[in-house]
């Protein structure tokens, strides 16, 4: 094969595979799932929905809607060993390590024989989907003192969610503004994570490894900790008449503004305006009038200095603080949603594998002889 010399710095610009998940087209700024846009879904369809549509290429009839409904209750459940595996990470663990960590452990206390076939790992998907949520809320807990709640496989998957975290399930609203946030994060094409999954993937290595890996490469501040980041910035600024101010310094120091930019969409994001609109029901339910003018006021004027705008993570964040999520529960919620795609990428790669292995243009010395002894010693 020939080489091409030309740099692609950070793979930008570079198509390396095709995909039939999911569509993000920068032209028209939108988002389709299987075909489906993502507002549409948003709008009219539960998260469980969208799973089975990510993985299945489908919307589920109730029929299989239901089968997969029961299997996802039946799957919450962590055993004892995964329990005490979590009581014994330490509590200053970030829940993004917590969470890479029991998935890793997951794999290593899988029982199924590894066959590597589609079903096996369509199943292993399914459970990856329902534990997770009960692993971020028993860590979400344990931050605060206190012990797990066991999942009520009565409650849909985002109300099965607050009640393991809380002790309680919200007014539907609040519900819903979750559930649209996981289905606006459940998938996105190539990003870093999914990229990273299926670069694992392709030395056919095993899904709980992809997943690991994954977990890992969406734990940065450029990807998915972004969300965490929006909170901690708008904490430190603090108020809308000092937005302004405090941007034209972040600026002069070459501070990356976190929830803004994105390698794909350069004139918006797809996914903000119907996050933006969960957000704004939120700060309504919650009584949230000044953070919501320090937010729209940060907008404005990183749209006046830089003219960029605001990705998934800028609503998502506050959306999450007023759901009564601690801060490092925000990018685990990221976890949840996007282990759909991630394992729809994984099942993808591994139908049509070619081993991902780029190459690089050297800029290291000439090549030299190695020394003798004497003279490495001497210095
Ligand atoms: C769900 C998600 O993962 S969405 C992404 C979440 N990440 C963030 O919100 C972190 C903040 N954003 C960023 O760091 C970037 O916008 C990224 C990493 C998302 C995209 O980066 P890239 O595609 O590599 O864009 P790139 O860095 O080339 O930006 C182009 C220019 O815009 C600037 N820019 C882009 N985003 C930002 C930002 N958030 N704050 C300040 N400047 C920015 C860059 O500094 C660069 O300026 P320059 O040409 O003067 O050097
Ligand atoms: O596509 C990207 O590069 C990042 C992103 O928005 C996502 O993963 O949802």
């Amino acid at each position: 094969m020939m080489a091409d010399s030309a740099i692609h710095k950070g793979l930008a610009g570079v198509v390396v595979d095709t995909t039939a998940i999911s569509m993000v087209d920068q032209d028209t700024n939108s988002l389709t799932y299987r075909g489906y846009a993502v507002q549409e879904l948003a709008a009219s369809c539960t998260f469980e929905e969208v799973a089975y549509l990510i993985w299945h290429g489908d919307l589920p009839t109730a029929e299989q809607l239901g089968a997969f409904c029961a299997r996802e209750q039946a799957n919450r459940v962590l055993n004892r060993s995964t329990l005490e595996l979590l009581r014994r990470i330490p509590e200053t663990t970030h829940p993004m390590d917590v969470l890479r960590t029991a998935i890793s452990y997951l794999g290593a206390d899988d029982p199924a024989e590894d066959d590597g076939s589609v079903a096996a790992n369509q199943a292993k998907a399914e459970v990856m989907m329902a534990r997770l949520p009960t692993v971020i809320a028993a860590d979400h807990r344990r931050r605060q003192g206190l012990d797990p709640i066991r999942p009520d496989p009565e409650l849909g998957f985002a109300e099965n969610f607050f009640h393991m975290c809380f002790g309680a399930v919200p007014e539907p609203e609040v519900v819903r503004c979750f559930e649209v946030s996981l289905i606006l994060y459940a998938e996105h094409s190539f990003n870093a994570s999914t990229f990273t999954a299926r670069v694992v993937t392709s030395t056919m290595s095993d899904i709980y490894s992809a997943v690991t890996a994954a977990i890992g490469a969406l734990k940065g501040p450029l990807h998915g900790g972004a969300n965490e980041a929006v909170m901690h910035m708008l904490t430190e600024i603090g108020s809308a008449d000092r937005a302004a101010e405090w941007l034209d310094r972040a600026l002069a120091e070459k501070r990356k503004i976190m929830g803004f930019g994105h390698r794909v969409y350069k004139h918006g994001d797809s996914r903000v305006p119907t996050m933006h609109a969960a957000l704004e029901r939120m700060a309504r339910i919650k009584d949230a009038g000044a953070l919501m003018e320090l937010y729209a006021a940060l907008e404005t004027a990183m749209d006046e200095r830089k003219g960029i705008h605001p990705n998934l993570d800028y609503p998502a964040g506050p959306a999450y603080h007023l759901m009564g999520f601690d801060v490092p529960t925000f990018t685990p919620i990221f976890v949840m949603a996007r282990i759909t795609g991630w394992t729809a990428h994984i099942l993808e790669q591994q139908a049509a594998n070619s081993l991902i292995r780029p190459l690089s243009s050297y800029t290291g010395l000439a090549q030299r002889p190695v020394p003798v002894q004497a003279q490495r010693r001497a210095g």
